[in-house]
This record gives structure tokens, C-alpha cells and sequence, in this order.
């Protein structure tokens, strides 16, 4: 049987998630510059989206959405995990803290500890009172990254713009094994 890599999409509700994953299925099926086509819709996600995505060099991978009002039951699905993204609504200065609490959490949890995490700051488009500094230095982001056991990468995002979608792809392509 051939398994492929999933990589689980997590994050407090309303951060991207799930616009990221169509911003994502709609480069790969027509291509890089027509990213910015409509605005893709998108509602709450209730329980969890799949997708499959083809990268280059022959490589697949899952991509597993859940939903932010599930995040008492994101631990049931860590085991089947390869690597993670964690998304952070950069916009949203009152949601910063839990989601730092939530992101701890996640980092902390024994399936995990192996996996690659690509730390995302999304919604870069809309003007903030706090710049992106004091954002990560409220995340003791640094301190985050010297003690985890994980490979963490951050990155800004726009996924309303597009800004920032192709650097995710190649993350996903770096640390897609099969
Ligand atoms: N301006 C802007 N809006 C965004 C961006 N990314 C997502 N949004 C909007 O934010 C809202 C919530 O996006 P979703 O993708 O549904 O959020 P989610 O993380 O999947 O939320 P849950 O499924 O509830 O966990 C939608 O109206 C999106 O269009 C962005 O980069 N910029
Ligand atoms: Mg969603």
C-alpha cells in the first residue's frame, strides 16, 4: 500500500486555513500567475478538509485542515502527521496570546516531536497597529525556536493576496519524503 506524507493544518478559527488550501489547490490545477483570480469563498470549518496535492519530482502530499472550534480533538489526529503548519492571523492582535498558548501545545505533544513545523503569519495584507516584530517578540518566538524539538520555519502570508503562497509550496516540497 502507498502511504502519503500528511501534513495537518492547524490554527484558531478564522486565521486562513482553509483559504489557504484553495489558494494552494487552485496553483497547482492552473497555475502560478492565475492565482489571483476571484477570491475563493469560504465558511467555518466544522471537523476536517483534506486535500491532495502533486509536487514536483514525483512527490504527493495530504493536506488536513481542522478546524479551529475542533482544537480539543486536534490531538487525534497528531500521530498520523509528517509536518505541520501553524497559522497566526498576524491582523488579529487580540488572538495573538492564545495563539501562542495553542502553538505551545502543539509543539509540546509526543507524536509531534520529529516533525518539521512551517509557522505562518497570515493575513499580511491588512494594515496592523503592531508590526510583525513586536508580533513574534509578544510570541517569544525566538525563545520558541531555541527550545523546540522541531525544525521551525516562519513565514508571512497573504492568503487573500497570494502574497507568500509559493514559498509554501516549496516548504511542503522540502519536507515531503515520498
Ligand atoms: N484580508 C485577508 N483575509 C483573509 C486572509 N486569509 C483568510 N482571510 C479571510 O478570513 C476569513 C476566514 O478564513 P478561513 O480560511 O475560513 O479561516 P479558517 O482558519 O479556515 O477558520 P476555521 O475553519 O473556522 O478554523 C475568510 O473571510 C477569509 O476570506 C488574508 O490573508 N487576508
Ligand atoms: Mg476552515
Amino acid at each position: 500500500m502507498i502511504r502519503i506524507d500528511t501534513c495537518l493544518l492547524l490554527g484558531a478559527t478564522g486565521v486562513g486555513k482553509t483559504l489557504l488550501l484553495k489558494r494552494l489547490q487552485n496553483i497547482l490545477w492552473i497555475g502560478y500567475w492565475a492565482k489571483l483570480m476571484a477570491l475563493p469563498s469560504t465558511l467555518p470549518t466544522v471537523g476536517t478538509n483534506l486535500i491532495d496535492i502533486s509536487l514536483k519530482r514525483r512527490k504527493k502530499v495530504t493536506l488536513r485542515e481542522l478546524g479551529g472550534c475542533m482544537s480539543s480533538i486536534w490531538p487525534s489526529y497528531y500521530s498520523d502527521a509528517s509536518s505541520v503548519i501553524f497559522m497566526v492571523d498576524a491582523s488579529n492582535t487580540s488572538q495573538v496570546s492564545s495563539s501562542c498558548i495553542q502553538l505551545l501545545s502543539v509543539l509540546a505533544a509526543e507524536p509531534l516531536q520529529d516533525v518539521s513545523v512551517l509557522l505562518i503569519f497570515n493575513k499580511r495584507d491588512i494594515p496592523c497597529l503592531m508590526s510583525l516584530i513586536e508580533i513574534k517578540s509578544l510570541f517569544r518566538l525566538e525563545d520558541i525556536i531555541t527550545s523546540a524539538t522541531q525544525s521551525i520555519t516562519t513565514m508571512e502570508l497573504s492568503a487573500s493576496s497570494g502574497q507568500g503562497l509559493q514559498e509554501v509550496l516549496t516548504w511542503l516540497e522540502s519536507v515531503t519524503v515520498k
